[in-house]
Formats: structure tokens, sequence, C-alpha cells
């Protein structure tokens, strides 16, 4: 499979505070990595550092091989890296219809073009429909989700990285979120998940990394790593790469 986006030793720091501290993690085309570890682990900041949201170097961060790192927010939209960021960040006062417009006028913009349009995003969640003329702010939170997810489609990306998307939500909401995922995958884009529910990571990714304390502490195929593996790698004492 083809690598698309590729950290290699990146690093990433808040002021004084170093938080990742050399990351080698890879997505090839069409495939779903899971990333997973304890809070504060690092696995926002390594999402924020691929989004040029921290200063990172140009060579910590490749996508088809070129160096990006560091590269800003919008650029990298334009490149087709879209995030899903923690917290969903809507505009709350906004309807449902109007958050998404800013999405298809970014990707406008910023000359992305794919096969994501408003209509088949209310096939993939119907509800966006019903609720087109509803304010974010009166949505659910899967409901808010999913405009956040459809915002992220509607740039057009080639990989999509999602930061926590089951946080707080129901469990059949969220099995309707990830349920979304094959058809999201199905043309070959990319998917990063940050994901605290370990057995949804497993089963929602081809390949898992477990992050402790800004380090990568075990990799491998979803459907071949332990529960025993995992739970070494999250909390210390183990360096198993499967
Ligand atoms: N804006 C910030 N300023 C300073 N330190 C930060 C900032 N954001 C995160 N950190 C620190 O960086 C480390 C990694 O945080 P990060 O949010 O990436 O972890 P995480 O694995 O995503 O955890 P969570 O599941 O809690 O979001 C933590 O020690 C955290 O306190």
């Amino acid at each position: 499979m083809t690598t698309v986006l590729s950290t290699h030793g990146l690093i990433a720091r808040y002021g004084d505070f170093q938080a990742l501290y050399g990351v080698d993690i890879d997505v090839a085309e069409g495939e779903a990595v899971a990333l997973i570890g304890a809070n504060g682990a690092g696995k926002s900041t390594f999402l924020r550092a691929i989004m040029g949201l921290l200063p990172v170097a140009p060579d910590m961060v490749r996508l088809d091989g070129q160096a990006i790192g560091g590269t800003l927010t919008d650029r990298m939209v334009q490149k087709g890296v879209a995030i899903v960021p923690e917290g969903r960040r809507l505009f709350t006062g906004m309807s449902v219809e109007d958050n998404l417009r800013v999405a298809v006028d970014q990707a406008d913009r910023l000359g992305r073009k794919g096969g994501w349009s408003l209509e088949r995003l209310h096939r993939l969640f119907p509800i966006l429909k019903e609720k087109a003329q509803t304010q974010a702010q009166n949505l659910s939170g899967g409901q808010q989700q999913m405009v956040s997810i459809g915002r992220a489609l509607l740039c057009q990306p080639r990989v999509l990285l999602c930061d926590e998307i089951s946080l707080g939500l129901a469990p059949k909401v969220i099995r309707e979120i990830y349920a979304a995922m094959p058809e999201i995958r199905g043309q070959g884009t990319s998917v990063i998940v940050v994901e605290q529910d370990v057995g949804l990571a497993q089963s929602a990714s081809d390949r898992l990394f477990c992050m402790l304390e800004g380090r990568v502490t075990l990799s491998g195929a979803s459907d071949q790593i332990t529960r025993e593996q995992i739970a070494a790698a999250y909390f210390g004492g183990s360096d198993a790469m499967v």
C-alpha cells in the first residue's frame, strides 16, 4: 500500500514543555489507523502538529513523501488533510447548512475538488438534511459531531484526522458515526482516529498505535494486538511492536 502521510521523529513542544518525543506514524491510502493512549499521552498534540498548529520541522511530516511539517493549517487543508477537532468547534449560532457551506466555500477558495457534496453528506447522515435550518447549538452532541465530520469531508480530504469523535456520546450514536467510516474510506481517503475507547479503536482500524508520555509504545495490526499488550503499552513497561 502507498504511504500517504507519515511522521518522522516528530517532536512537538508547548513552550518549554516537550509533548512529543520522536513519533513515527504512517497511514496508507484508504487505511484507517487508530491512536490510543491515556489522557495526556500526546494524541491530540500529534494531530495538531500535523495540522500546522504547532511549530515542527518540515522533515518531520511528509505527504506523498514531500516534507510539509509546519505548513499552516489552511495550506494543509489545501493539500488534502482535514481535521475533525476535539470539541467539534462549530459555529454554534449558525444553522447546520451554513456551517457546512463554510466548508464548501473553503474548499472552493482553496481549489480542492472531490467527491463530497451536501447531497452525499445527507445520504451519509440523513439527520443533517432534516436539521439543515437548525442552529448548531440546538443539536444533540452526536448531531454536532456529524456536522463536524461533514465539514471536514466537504474539504475533500485525502487524509482525515479525527480527534476523539466518540467522546461523550451514547453507544448507539457512536456506532452510527463509526458506521460511516467504510463510506468515507471507500474512495481511498485515509483516516487517523484518536480514540479513548480501545475496543472501538481496534475494530475501526487496520493498524493501531499506542502512545505513552509522547512516545509510541506499541504498534501493529489491530486484529493481532492483544489486550495484554495494549494494557502494558498504556501504562508503561512494554515496547512491543507487533
Ligand atoms: N496548550 C497546551 N499548553 C501546554 N501544555 C499542553 C497544551 N496542550 C496539551 N498540553 C500538554 O501536552 C501533553 C499532551 O497533551 P495532549 O492533549 O496531546 O494529550 P492527549 O493524549 O490528547 O490526551 P487527552 O485525551 O486528555 O486529550 C499533556 O501533558 C498536556 O498537559
